[in-house]
């Protein structure tokens, strides 16, 4: 059986300048991500109501509300790992679907076994998986993505090691490597900062930047209200409803922080 090379997904500039992620077969239209009047519950009890914002790639949107407001709620969503009760998820104008290959969710670290036997590689591995075809057979270009993700998280000297032996930033970057092997466009993480120390979190934020300049779009629930307009240029604030969406020079205001936080 022949196997049909797939055309790589790289940056693509558009006439006006705007860098997008994706296939060159991609609509030359940027790439959207619309939530329209999206609400879900658990059971009876409802944890988001109405929430409509509309971003793209080259972005990086943070998700700020207090414990509770529905932001890991928001990411599952997005990530298709939780119905919607009403409302429209669309990504590129089509339904996101769970099994977009275009989309990695990272969960928050406390829901991760880091005990679980694999190793760096192993791990950055999973991520072509979605990619392989039924014989699941690594390509020698599925190893080269891997070889790739895992150098641009410089983790070539520690691919080997159990995920369990490493440090909470070297974590963090093995699995925004696997979300790299995977050439997803959207990534949605949870708490990406949260347990990093500074020198760490500077690398994220390094990395945020040149993520969101190679046309990916970035969606991450945020804790640190200090270190907002450093890293994010969107700003989604939640409360179980939606106070505001947009730029973050525009609506990160203390007048919006306080409506979320009710100090
Ligand atoms: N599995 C679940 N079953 C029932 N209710 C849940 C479940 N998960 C979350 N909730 C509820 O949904 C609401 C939103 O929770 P969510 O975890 O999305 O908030 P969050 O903004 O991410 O909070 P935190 O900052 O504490 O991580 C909360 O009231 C929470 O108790």
């Amino acid at each position: 059986m022949t196997k049909i090379s797939q055309p790589q997904p790289q940056p693509h500039v558009h006439a006006d300048g705007h860098v997008c992620w994706g296939h060159s077969t991609h609509s030359h239209a940027h790439h959207q991500l619309q939530v329209q009047n999206l609400s879900v519950n658990y059971r009876e009890i409802r944890a988001l109501e109405n929430i409509s914002f509309s971003t793209e790639c080259s972005r990086s949107l943070a998700l700020i509300g207090p414990n509770g407001a529905g932001k890991s709620t928001l990411l599952k969503a997005l990530a298709g790992l939780l119905p919607t009760a009403k409302g429209r998820i669309n990504w590129r104008g089509k339904p996101l679907t769970r099994s977009s290959h275009e989309l990695a969710y990272l969960p928050q670290r406390g829901d991760i076994d880091w005990n679980f036997p694999i190793t760096v590689r192993g791990l950055v591995e999973m991520g072509r998986y979605p990619n392989l075809g039924w014989w699941k057979k690594y390509s020698k270009h599925d190893v080269e993505i891997v070889e790739r993700a895992l150098a641009s998280m410089n983790l070539l000297d520690l691919q080997e090691r159990q995920i369990s032996a490493l440090s909470g930033g070297q974590q963090q970057r093995a699995f925004i490597a696997r979300a790299l092997a995977q050439e997803a466009h959207v990534l949605l993480l949870d708490e990406p900062f949260t347990g990093l120390d500074k020198p760490a979190q500077e690398t994220l934020t390094q990395l945020f930047r040149e993520l969101t300049s190679e046309g990916r779009l970035l969606i991450a629930s945020h804790h640190d209200l200090q270190t907002v307009p450093a890293i994010f240029d969107e700003v989604l604030l939640l409360k179980r409803h939606q106070i505001t969406f947009g730029p973050t020079k525009e609506v990160f205001t203390p007048e919006n922080i306080e409506a979320s936080y009710q100090f």
